[in-house]
């Protein structure tokens, strides 16, 4: 079986993160490619790491090009998914790497994006409890914010075993292709060189309902998140250092116990890795993967848990994320196209 599929965004990060990954799917042909500013132009002169589609050019998007697909990918700005998937056959998978139909809550939409709810689509993290079956023959799929995906990967072991209380401190670094290709003062090499530096800081970045829904919905529980996002001077990766006060079941636990719920929880995800003891995640060593690292330490003197996670943005935090929700919609194998292993040194 070939899947035909088409690429809106395709100039952008996102885009170009896709087309890595599915040039090499085996289930997959590259359909229709589009861009906005870039449109009418041969791919390969925006997207020069990608020679196999040099010489496609770029279309208008518009529901006209990406009709007749079987799956359409949209790496578009927010705001820009709604309009454009109402005009698409109800058969065809879109999947959206935006945020317009992450959010359950229409109030938080809205005070966070400032616009109106466009609507929730089955949410595209294929590891979080019960996702799997919600996945499975969906015709819209919302994938998760690249912070949301390293957050609740490290933290819902931890929420669906209640070992935690539902209050979360989280503070992630990212590399600045989060931000987008689009130009941006505070993204100047001269300026995020040599330097880290803290935004959205006191609840204001629009990843916090996200990961608090996440982690609501698998505690079954309210869980109150207090996140602090970091600018790294690097291109790829996010490092996500989360913690939460242990439940005073858990404080008697020794940390092999804890670890033990951990690898449980891990054991049917194959794109997450819980390291041997003593060793932790790096950006470094998810570069290019599909793969989550993950770490966790007890500290009995704060009576905390600590949970590390790693991820490169682009892959598991996007492209790749939504190729595996992909495949699991469409009935292939989780793992099908996607690469376990990362790009090193
Ligand atoms: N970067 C990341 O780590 C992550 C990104 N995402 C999401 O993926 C989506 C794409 O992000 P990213 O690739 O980083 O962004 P980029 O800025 O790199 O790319 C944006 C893409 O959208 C196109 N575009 C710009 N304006 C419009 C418009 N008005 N109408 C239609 N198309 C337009 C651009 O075309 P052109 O260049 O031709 O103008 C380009 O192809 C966003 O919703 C983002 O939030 C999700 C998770 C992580
Ligand atoms: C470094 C950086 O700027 N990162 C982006 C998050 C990227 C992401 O996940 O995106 P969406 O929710 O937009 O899809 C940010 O903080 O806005």
């Amino acid at each position: 079986m070939t899947v035909r599929v088409a690429v809106a965004g395709a100039s952008g990060y996102a885009g170009g993160e896709l087309l890595r990954l599915l040039s090499s799917h085996p289930a997959v042909g590259i359909g229709a490619l589009t861009a906005h500013s870039s449109a009418g132009r041969p791919l390969g002169t925006v997207q020069p790491q990608l020679p196999e589609f040099a010489d496609r050019i770029l279309l208008d998007t518009s529901a006209a090009s990406l009709r007749g697909h079987d799956v359409v990918f949209l790496a578009l700005p927010h705001g820009q998914s709604g309009a454009l998937a109402a005009e698409l056959e109800p058969g065809t998978l879109v999947v959206d790497c935006g945020a317009d139909f992450r959010l359950r809550d229409a109030a938080a939409w809205e005070r966070f994006y400032g616009s109106a709810h466009a609507g929730t689509w089955p949410y595209g993290l294929p590891e979080l409890p019960g996702a799997r079956a919600e996945l499975k023959g969906a015709t819209r799929i919302a994938v998760p914010g690249c912070y949301p995906t390293a957050v609740t990967l490290a933290l819902f072991p931890a929420y669906a075993a209640h070992l935690v209380e539902p209050e979360a401190v989280i503070v992630a670094a990212s590399g600045t292709s989060g931000a987008g290709r689009a130009l941006k003062t505070h993204l100047l090499g001269t300026e995020v060189m040599g330097s880290m530096s803290p935004y959205g800081v006191g609840g204001g970045h629009r990843h916090t309902p996200e990961i608090a829904q996440n982690l609501s919905r698998t505690a079954g529980a309210d869980v109150t998140v207090s996140f602090t996002p970091t600018l790294a001077p690097m291109p790829r990766g996010i490092l996500a250092t989360c913690s939460a006060r242990l439940s005073p079941a858990a404080e008697a636990l020794a940390e092999d116990d804890v670890r033990a719920v951990f690898e449980a929880a891990y054991a049917d995800r194959p794109f997450v890795r819980l390291l041997p003891p003593g060793q932790w995640p790096t950006t470094a060593a998810v570069l290019g993967s599909n793969t989550a690292q993950v770490q966790i330490a007890v500290d009995p003197h704060a009576r905390r848990l600590i949970c590390v996670s790693a991820i490169d943005n682009l892959t598991k935090g996007t492209a790749g994320g939504a190729v595996q929700s992909m495949n699991i919609a469409l009935g292939l194998p989780e793992r099908l196209g996607l690469p376990m292993n990362g790009v090193a040194p």
